[in-house]
């Protein structure tokens, strides 16, 4: 990594914007940006008017940076939503009996129902929001179909795929499981029978969700017929994969395969399975089990490379647009922006490939990094106020942070230090979050070997067993936001009498660093080295050409 010291830094940085506070050399400023510039944002700057020169009265002038409050495009999205599955109920057995010439009562020849459909889900790097999800609301796998006679099993039921962008959180919020259901009420007639000391199985009863009987079976004969015992609850092979209920999961990664959700139900069984020595040609067959069906909450939290922290109007969406192709929307008020908008920068040495040289945090080679502009922070956003909590869930992922600080809107050092107080308050409350989850997850996990046996009247209390080694709960993680890597990017500085306000926040961000000015977030453990303050214009896309070089260099 180059090694960028504050005071070059800042000398190589202000020339055009604040040529009094330039000192050093150009070379010092060739080495900072490196080998790589904006992709599309060169000959943007010069199309700008020329730097301090006022605006013709009357002349409306728009261009990609200042564009007129109409002209953006907004893709739709939801963060977050609460979504229903169900797997695939099973299809019907079938009661059939051989039909052929010269045999006048043929064999029991019912098919099997064919089980349901499964539920999938699968985080892709294409996706990026869950609206889609959010409009459908119920998601339904197909039905098995039914046995047909000749033993022909039925058709298995339609899967169902949910796709989702990297980076959401699935939680399960409630289950219906039939399947657990009947294996309860097995538990517990078990248990009843060993209380009786029964060992002959129970003959079973006609229920009409249970059991299907042969179309001709008139209701006195129905009365007269003998049913088998049930048999017992089953599952297909494929639940074993199931996750553990209740289901939480972060998909923060790009999967290759989907990941099952829950498994459809098994398909009824056919007559031929109730054959026995006192009933030949069993007239019954079963009905499909019912899909388990499953409220899930999704949440996504954007996986953006640099995030954008910055209070209303302080000119984030510009600043993402000088950055990258984004049309994200810009406005001279307070919350243009209202959810969050991603772009992505892309890194170019204008020799027709990128210019790949560094390593993201999963250890592959980038030739791009992805911002992400969230809505403005006011004071006690940390308490929900203005769009508080929404946004701040997602600064909470961003590998680095960027305070983008307006200028020409009063003391810069007290909008940085406010920004800090929320951005921690936040994290606080994130930290005491995650203990009581960690708690909630100690209590309720099982170590695997361990049985649940029934004995007493609800059944034996768990029994662990000691023979096989507890495994131990992966711990919840997470950065602390205050230890991340941050700069801060001062905006506006082409309006008039922003300079001394610059030179004091980069004053305050030298002390930070050197030690003489407690980190604004006073936490231990903060991020204090290679802090920077940018100026920037971002309305002409001037000064924001070292940023991309300043944010690889902190992914690394
Ligand atoms: N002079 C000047 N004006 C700017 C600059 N950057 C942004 N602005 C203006 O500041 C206003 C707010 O810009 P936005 O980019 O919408 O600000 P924001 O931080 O995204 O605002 P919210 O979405 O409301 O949080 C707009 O009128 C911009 O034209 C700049 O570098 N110089
Ligand atoms: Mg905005």
């Amino acid at each position: 990594m180059p090694a960028i010291r504050l005071s070059g830094f800042s000398g190589t940085l202000t020339p055009f914007l604040y040529p009094s506070l330039c000192a050093s050399s150009r070379a010092a400023r060739a080495r900072l940006r490196g080998p790589w510039s904006l992709h599309c944002r060169c000959n943007s700057t010069s199309s700008s008017p020329a730097f301090g020169a006022p605006s013709v009265a009357g002349e409306t002038h728009f261009n990609r940076f200042d564009p007129a409050p109409d002209d953006y495009s907004q893709t739709p999205f939801a963060d977050r939503c609460i979504l229903t599955v169900e797997a695939g109920s099973g299809g019907h057995g079938c009661v059939s009996f051989l039909r052929e010439k010269y045999i006048e009562e043929g064999p029991a020849n019912g098919g099997d129902g064919g089980s349901g459909g499964n539920v999938y889900i699968q985080a892709l790097n294409g996706e990026t929001s869950l609206h889609k999800l959010a409009r459908r609301r119920l998601l339904k796998a197909g039905r098995g179909k039914n046995g047909q006679g000749k033993t022909k099993g039925g058709e298995r039921g339609r899967d169902v795929l949910i796709t989702v962008p990297v980076g959401t959180i699935v939680r399960e919020i409630q289950r219906h499981d039939p399947i657990a259901e009947a294996e309860e009420a097995e538990r517990q007639a078990e248990w009843r029978r060993r209380q009786r000391r029964e060992e002959e199985e129970e003959a079973g009863v006609y229920t009409q969700e249970k059991w299907l009987v042969f179309p001709g079976v008139t209701s006195t004969e129905l009365n007269r017929m003998k049913f088998p015992a049930l048999p017992k609850p089953r599952r297909q092979q494929l639940a074993a994969v199931q996750p553990e209920s209740p289901i939480w999961l972060d998909l923060d990664k790009h999967m290759e395969a989907p990941m099952l959700l829950a498994a459809g139900a098994m398909g009824g069984l056919g007559n031929p399975h109730f054959v026995a020595p006192n009933m030949p040609r069993p007239k019954m067959a079963t009905r499909g089990d019912e899909g388990m069906r499953m409220s899930l909450q999704l949440e996504l939290k954007i996986l953006a490379d640099l995030g954008l922290v910055g209070k209303p109007n302080a000119g984030k969406s510009t600043l993402l647009r000088a950055l990258s192709n984004s049309r994200a929307r810009v406005g001279s008020w307070a919350f243009t922006t209202l959810q969050p908008n991603v772009g992505t920068v892309v890194l170019d040495n204008h020799k027709g490939r990128p210019a790949v040289s560094k390593r993201g945090r999963d250890g592959q080679l980038k030739d791009n990094f992805t911002v992400a502009d969230v809505p403005g922070l006011i004071e006690d956003a940390h308490l929900d106020k203005g769009l508080g909590l929404g946004f701040l869930r997602h600064v909470e992922r961003a590998a680095v942070l960027a305070f983008v600080i307006d200028l020409s809107a009063g003391n810069a050092v007290e909008a940085l230090k406010l920004l800090w107080r929320e951005v921690s308050e936040y994290e606080a409350l994130r930290g005491k979050e995650l203990n009581e989850e960690t708690e909630r997850r100690t209590v309720t996990y099982r170590p695997p070997g361990t049985r649940i046996q029934t004995t007493g009247e609800f059944g034996e209390l768990d029994q662990p067993d000691f023979n096989t080694p507890p495994e131990f709960l992966p711990f919840l993680t997470h950065t602390p936001i205050s230890s991340k890597p941050w700069f801060v990017v001062a905006t506006k500085a082409d309006l008039p009498d922003t300079q001394t306000n610059y030179e004091a926040l980069q004053k305050y961000v030298h002390d930070l660093q050197t030690g003489a000015q407690p980190h604004p977030s006073s936490r231990k453990n903060a991020w204090k080295r290679n802090i920077h303050a940018v100026p920037v214009s971002a309305i002409r896309a001037e000064g924001v050409e070292v940023i991309p070089q300043l944010v690889m260099d902190l992914l690394e």
